[in-house]
């Protein structure tokens, strides 16, 4: 695949012409536009003009996990990091959540390049969910194939603790059942199809590498492997709404992740998800505890370490995973 200046990210894909402009898109009653595939290239090349890293893996920081603590974060271990605010880049949305810092910074992880967003966007900030996921489209244009998005979120498996991490092995989109979906309106099939396929939407192989690398790091003991959902939030979930995750399945609960990953399977990028547990899921009326963003904030700074050496040593064996396969 050639990034620059692409004309189709997916190579054999058959090409569709599209219109420059995309037609209106109705989100939640406000009339939006989503950004044509030739906006996205401009971002694109503006980012390959002011850097000469060219990644291969895109890493979303969670909520306190690289965003806020500049010492020791997931991001601090970037090797000659350049990094590029939010507020330059054409088309780019800003962040306005505590604990998301709002910057690119392009580098390598353990000599594998790679772009880390310090700070994504969320749907409660106001964005609609085609904007949250924009820079994932971006990430593929320069080159990335792997996305590696991280998040905090609730426990609601009761084996869970604070503290634990969580590998994604699949999710439940909510939010599409209630209509919202990032791929909501006219489909530029220079991304992807119009109906992709999402059963394998957590690649098997790095699952597998993940659970491998929690042994060889002596971690094996806090890392589980469970399904994740997103809320749109910002509110934490009630008792009984939590009760009923719970009943389809869901192991852990955030206000992410899951349009992004859609965005990334549709224009075919490898994804990896994890999870880092918050707090634990209020799911009993005797319970005294509020979930707060500050404990969220809290257990991000303290698994920074561990998150740290963890998700640098995984973006060097999903590289060499993918150098060895055909
Ligand atoms: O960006 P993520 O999904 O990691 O952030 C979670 C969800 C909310 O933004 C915030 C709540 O504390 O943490
Ligand atoms: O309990 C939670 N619910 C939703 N999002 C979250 N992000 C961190 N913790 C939570």
């Amino acid at each position: 695949m050639a990034p620059v200046n692409a004309t189709d990210v997916n190579g054999s894909k058959a090409y569709v012409p599209v219109k420059k402009t995309l037609p209106e898109v109705e989100e939640n009653g406000k009339s939006s536009k989503g950004y044509s595939y030739e906006t996205l290239v401009e971002t694109a090349n503006f980012l390959l003009s002011r850097t000469s890293v060219r990644p291969r893996i895109g890493v979303i920081c969670g909520s306190g996990m690289g965003s806020y603590w500049k010492e020791g974060s997931l991001a601090e271990n970037i090797t000659d990091p350049e990094c590029i605010p939010y507020e330059e880049i054409p088309n780019f949305p800003v962040s306005t959540v505590e604990g998301h810092h709002g910057r690119l910074v392009f580098g390598k992880l353990e000599g594998v390049p790679v772009v880390a967003m310090q700070g994504r966007f969320h749907y409660y900030e106001g964005y609609p969910l085609w904007k949250c996921c924009l820079p994932v489209r971006v990430m593929k244009l320069i080159g990335v194939q792997t996305l590696i998005a991280t998040n905090a979120a609730g426990g609601l498996n009761p084996n869970y603790k604070v503290g634990d991490l969580m590998i994604v092995r699949d999710h439940i989109n909510m939010m599409g059942f209630a209509g919202n979906n990032p791929l909501h309106g006219p489909n530029d099939e220079r991304f992807g199809p119009r109906f992709p396929p999402m059963n394998k939407a957590y690649n098997l192989e790095y699952r597998k590498i993940a659970k491998e690398v929690a042994k060889e790091q002596g971690i094996d003991n806090i890392v589980r492997e469970g399904v994740y959902t997103c809320l749109g939030g910002p509110n934490f979930e009630t008792v009984a709404e939590l009760n009923m995750l719970k009943m389809v399945g869901v192991d852990a609960v955030g206000m992410s992740t899951v349009h992004e990953v859609i965005i990334a399977r549709h224009c075919d990028m490898k994804v990896f998800g994890l999870s880092l547990i918050t707090n634990e899921c209020v799911t009993s009326y005797d319970h005294d505890s509020e979930a707060n963003h500050e404990e969220v904030l809290d257990v991000g700074r303290m698994r920074q370490d561990t998150l740290r050496q963890y998700v640098s040593r995984l973006v060097q064996r999903f590289a060499s995973s993918d150098d060895a396969s055909p």
